[in-house]
């Protein structure tokens, strides 16, 4: 395996699959099944799930609540989503541990990187809930947070695009995917795939991000090997 050790941030969207909202019981399976081959391979594994699939804070506004509520019913979607992720990898025999950047027990413990890193090397997924526990962010910029805590040799963010474009793909099918892309560049071009913030944590710490298509399943284990499917922007 080219990566030892990887924070995987999985888009909450995806975790819908085609219902589009909620989570699809087919596509958590196969998260955790991809989760759990290269765990087996020895691969210390750290998990951050988006929200997006039950609910996000810019929507706040438009719904009647202020920013900070709905930013705090936005990180609450992201523990529901971990709950799950991390139920399925137990179901699959692959032993996981929740933790939660604030405190909620008896859910999940609270989140440290030192006690996140000692589970990691015993071989237990970690999955680290409800963002960054602070309003204003997103999960993109807590995945980048925790990559850079808990030093890792990569951040893969598995989504439904099988990479970077020149424009989002979704809406322009003649968009051009980069095989490697720089920080700047992501900058220059005004590439929305990340947010900015993220993008920002890990170019000021070294932090290697790859975007792939995580809902092909196998593709998990391709990336962590070193085969070139996604986009790596270092
Ligand atoms: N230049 C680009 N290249 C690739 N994808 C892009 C680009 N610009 C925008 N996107 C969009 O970014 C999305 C990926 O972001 P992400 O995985 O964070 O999804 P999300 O719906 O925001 O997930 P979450 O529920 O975790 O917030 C893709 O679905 C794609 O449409
Ligand atoms: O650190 C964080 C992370 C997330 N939020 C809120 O949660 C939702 C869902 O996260 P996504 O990254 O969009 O999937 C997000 O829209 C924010 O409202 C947060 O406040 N702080």
């Amino acid at each position: 395996m080219k990566y030892k050790s990887i924070l995987l941030k999985l888009s909450g969207e995806s975790l819908a699959g085609a219902n589009k909202a909620g989570i699809d019981p087919e596509q958590l399976a196969s998260y955790a099944k991809q989760i759990k081959k290269i765990s087996e391979k020895g691969v210390e594994i750290a998990i951050v799930i988006g929200g997006g699939n039950i609910f996000r804070g810019l929507k706040a506004s438009a719904a009647g609540f202020d920013r900070v509520s709905g930013d705090s019913m936005g990180m609450l979607a992201t523990v529901i989503n971990s709950i799950a992720l991390c139920a399925r990898l137990e179901e699959e025999g692959c032993s996981s541990k929740l933790l939660t950047a604030t405190k909620m027990a008896p859910i999940g413990e609270l989140y440290r990187a030192k006690k996140a890193k000692k589970f990691m090397s015993k071989g237990k997924v970690v999955i680290i809930a409800g963002g960054t526990g602070n309003p204003f962010f997103t999960t993109d910029t807590a995945s980048a947070l925790r990559a850079c805590e808990l030093q890792v040799d990569v951040m893969l963010k598995g989504t439904r695009v099988d990479g970077i474009y020149d424009s989002d793909p979704e809406k322009n099918p003649d968009a051009k995917k980069f095989e490697n892309i720089s920080y700047d560049e992501i900058y220059k071009r005004g590439l929305k795939v990340m947010d900015m913030t993220a993008t920002t944590m890990c170019k000021e710490n070294d932090v290697k991000i790859a975007v792939f298509d995580m809902d092909t399943e196998g593709n998990l284990g391709k990336v962590v090997a070193g085969e070139a499917i996604g986009t790596v922007v270092s």
